[in-house]
């Protein structure tokens, strides 16, 4: 099985030839987001194949239990992803639905990501209870977020404001705005639609200034490699959204050239008009002092190309020397 590209081009085969299993578990982390996007996966499954019972299996992960430190520090993406391998590989699970954000660039030996769905806003969002955008934001203003690439791309446009880290799931970080450790924080608005709360975004960062991470708003399911006949990637096809699969592989491809990890604020973002894609992407220093970006356009179908193509334009603009300074950063050097 080929690990690492996504099923871009899956055809839809037909219902009656498939090996439809009378059971499927769907290993999930336990945050509420997670729990809704396995429940939609679950949900258009069973609308699919009334016959199969589709189950829903809970688990905690390294991820959601270290919440005392930046991600980052700690072993990145996989973080999330490990525990569902683990249940796959023993047979307790038969696919697992990510944030396709928080799925590694490469999946271990004998994993795969069957299906990509249509993606949800891809965009940040500003999320304050006193100020309705980053702009309003006063001299001082403490702005929460984890993510590398969000407080460079902050600290880049607005030097007057103080990030501070800010993790866990998405109700503990609105608990913590809530509490007032934040004069605001910035948060995927997808998440925040899924979980019911699009009132709580004040304004919606337009993704030319702060440009998403790839893979941003979409959600994937992976899947083991099995013996037993079932073709679950015939089964997931219809689930797959070939425009959201073919934009997410340029993502990647990008993230992967770089190191794939998120230890370095790199974004990454397609979007695709009649088969044609533009894809953009930057990688900058954490206080944003440094930043590099580029776009291409081309055909959706060279979505590895495009991705290379772009890295390409970064690494023409010192992409690595941006890349080095942050990792000798990350490797315990403290950013000044
Ligand atoms: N890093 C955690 C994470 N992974 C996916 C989402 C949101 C949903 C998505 O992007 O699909 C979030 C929360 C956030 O970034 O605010």
């Amino acid at each position: 099985m080929n690990t690492t590209v996504l099923n871009t081009t899956i055809l839809n085969t037909p219902e009656s030839t498939q090996n439809i299993p009378s059971r499927l578990v769907i290993a999930s982390r336990e945050s509420r987001l997670a729990m809704w996007q396995a429940e939609h996966v679950r949900a258009r499954l069973t609308l699919l194949y009334p016959q199969c019972s589709v189950e829903i299996l809970g688990m905690t992960t390294r991820g959601d239990q270290i919440l005392d430190r930046t991600l980052s520090k700690v072993g990145g993406k996989g973080l999330f992803v490990k525990e569902l391998e683990v249940a796959m590989a023993e047979g307790r699970a038969d696919l697992a639905v990510h944030s396709l954000k928080d799925v590694p660039m490469e999946l271990p030996d004998g994993f795969a990501l069957a299906a990509v769905l249509e993606r949800e806003d891809p965009r940040d969002a500003f999320v304050s209870n006193d100020y309705a955008s980053l702009d309003e934001l006063p001299a001082g203003a403490i702005v929460g977020t984890s993510s590398l690439r969000r407080q460079a791309l902050i600290a880049a446009r607005y030097p007057h404001l103080v990030i501070k880290p800010l993790r866990g799931n998405l109700d503990t970080r609105l608990g913590k705005l809530d509490r007032g450790d934040y004069a605001a924080i910035i948060l995927a608005a997808a998440g925040l639609k899924r979980l019911g709360l699009p009132q709580r975004i004040r304004a919606l960062l337009d993704p030319e200034s702060s440009l998403p991470a790839a893979g941003q708003g979409a959600m994937a399911i992976e899947i083991a490699e099995r013996d037993d006949g079932v073709d679950l990637v015939a089964l997931l096809a219809p689930l797959n959204h070939v425009p959201t699969a073919q934009a997410v592989t340029a993502e990647r491809r990008v993230s992967k050239v770089f190191g794939g990890s998120c230890q370095v604020p790199l974004a990454a973002h397609a979007v695709i008009d009649d088969g044609l894609m533009h894809l953009r992407a930057m990688v900058a220093t954490p206080d944003g002092k440094r930043v590099a970006s580029a776009d291409v356009h081309g055909p959706a179908t060279d979505a590895e190309q495009l991705g290379d193509q772009v890295a390409d334009k970064l690494r023409a603009q010192d992409a690595v020397a941006i890349l080095a300074s942050c990792l000798a950063e990350a490797d315990g050097h403290p950013a000044p």
